[in-house]
């Protein structure tokens, strides 16, 4: 029976559609000689074969179905033949995949449940914490030493002053702002390792003693009566029989006021006029004063020295750079003062400590000014007219253009008091 079924048999069998062979379109031999079993047997692996085929089959229609969904475009490069590594790749390549690229999460720790978490303890260092404490004193002590400065010159109204010379004083520019400066610049602190000289010379007239009343009636205002001392030589020592008489009091009444300046902590001011006519004993007493070993109190004074030494010389050189000084482009501090200096360091070694303000003649149109003012003060009207004529009344050094007076407005009230 076998034999008549021999494998040449079988391949004719899956030639054949199996649904034939089920509708019973078997081979006449099978029919004729074969058994019952034999038939099952056969149908059984029919049936499993067509399963297989059905299954295939509808995979297929599942996987064409989906690759049509994920390539959109017509025209698709990839093999005909579908891969899974292909499939895979296509869809994570494809930006309207379903499928996003997940987020990468940072990496955790993941501790275990029923352990404790040993989270390390951050250090807080000492050290640190001292750095910013020492930057906001250093911080804090700067802003106070600034606010402490202001406050300081802001009591002796260095503002107010410096309006005063502006109204009060004409043709003295340079000296008047060099002088602000010096006392600012002196007045912003209490302690000094030295007091402040300030030497003021020049022709007759120009103002040397106009500034110095200024300058006392201002401190006088803001520091006290008690701490302000004009001295005029030849009114407090005027013969050479009172020099050793002079000498003591000057002394004495300098310590005094400074011990009193000292407590009250303020700062003394100190007007010497006509320091040309001191004799020498009174200078030396002034220099030790001045230039003092011992005690903090003397370092904080000012001393304003007023004098004509070293006028010839100014008066030269002024008129000898009258273009350039009157026109404002020469500085004659800073021209005259090396000169002025070896002048007067061969006059006295009071002066070598001083700052040296030189003052310039006074020009007509100055001297103008003085008598406008002058006459305003007694109660003249100036009239422009009369003041020319009056100013015509003087003698004046002319340069080109430029006249400058000889005696600067010394004339001025002698002169307003004859009208
Ligand atoms: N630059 C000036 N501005 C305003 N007024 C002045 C000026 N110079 C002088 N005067 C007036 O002239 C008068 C005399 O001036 P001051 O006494 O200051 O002269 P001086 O420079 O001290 O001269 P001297 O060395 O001869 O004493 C003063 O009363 C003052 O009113």
């Amino acid at each position: 029976m076998f034999q008549n079924h021999t494998p040449e048999c079988f391949p004719k069998m899956e030639e054949q559609d199996p649904s034939d062979r089920l509708r019973g379109d078997q081979p006449k031999e099978t029919k004729e000689n074969g058994s019952f079993s034999q038939f099952s047997s056969s149908v059984r692996a029919m049936v499993r074969i067509r399963q297989k085929y059905q299954a295939m089959k509808k995979r297929r229609l599942e996987i064409a179905a989906v690759s049509s969904q994920s390539f959109m475009s017509p025209r698709s490069t990839s093999p005909k033949v579908f891969t899974f590594e292909n499939f895979q790749d296509t869809i994570n390549s494809n930006p309207a995949s379903p499928h996003k690229r997940k987020k990468k999460r940072k990496a955790r720790v993941l501790f275990p449940s029923s352990s404790l978490r040993a989270v390390p303890t951050k250090e807080r260092s000492r050290a640190k914490n001292c750095l910013y404490l020492l930057c906001i004193i250093v911080f804090l002590q700067i802003y106070n030493a600034i606010e402490n400065l202001d406050d300081h010159v802001l009591k002796y109204d260095l503002d107010g002053l410096e309006k005063t010379l502006k109204r009060e004083v004409f043709g003295q520019q340079e000296v008047a702002e060099s002088l602000l400066g010096h006392l600012h610049d002196y007045l912003s602190t209490y302690v000094h390792n030295k007091p402040l000289v300030l030497s003021l010379h020049g022709p007759t007239g120009v103002g040397k003693s106009h500034v110095g009343r200024l300058l006392a009636q201002h401190f006088r205002s803001v520091v006290g009566e008690d701490l302000v001392m004009q001295y005029f030589v030849l009114h407090h020592c005027p013969t050479e029989d009172d020099i050793p008489q002079c000498t003591k009091s000057l002394d004495s009444h300098v310590s005094e006021m400074v011990t009193h300046a000292e407590e009250q902590e303020k700062i003394p001011v100190f007007i010497f006029d006509e320091v040309e006519h001191m004799p020498r004993e009174l200078l030396d007493t002034l220099q030790d004063l001045i230039h003092p070993k011992n005690n903090n109190e003397y370092l904080n004074a000012i001393y304003i020295l007023i004098s004509n030494l070293g006028h010839e010389d100014i008066t030269k050189f002024v008129l000898h750079n009258s273009s350039v000084a009157v026109s404002g482009h020469l500085s004659l501090i800073q021209e005259l003062n090396p000169w002025l200096r070896s002048y007067l360091e061969r006059y006295h070694m009071l002066f070598l400590e001083a700052d040296l303000l030189p003052f310039m003649l006074l020009e007509k149109s100055y001297v103008m000014d003085c008598f406008i003012d002058e006459m305003s003060r007694e109660g003249f009207y100036p009239d422009r007219s009369h003041v020319e004529r009056l100013a015509e009344e003087l003698s004046y050094y002319i340069v080109g253009e430029r006249e400058f007076s000889h005696s600067g407005c010394r004339q001025v009230v002698a002169k307003v008091n004859l009208l």
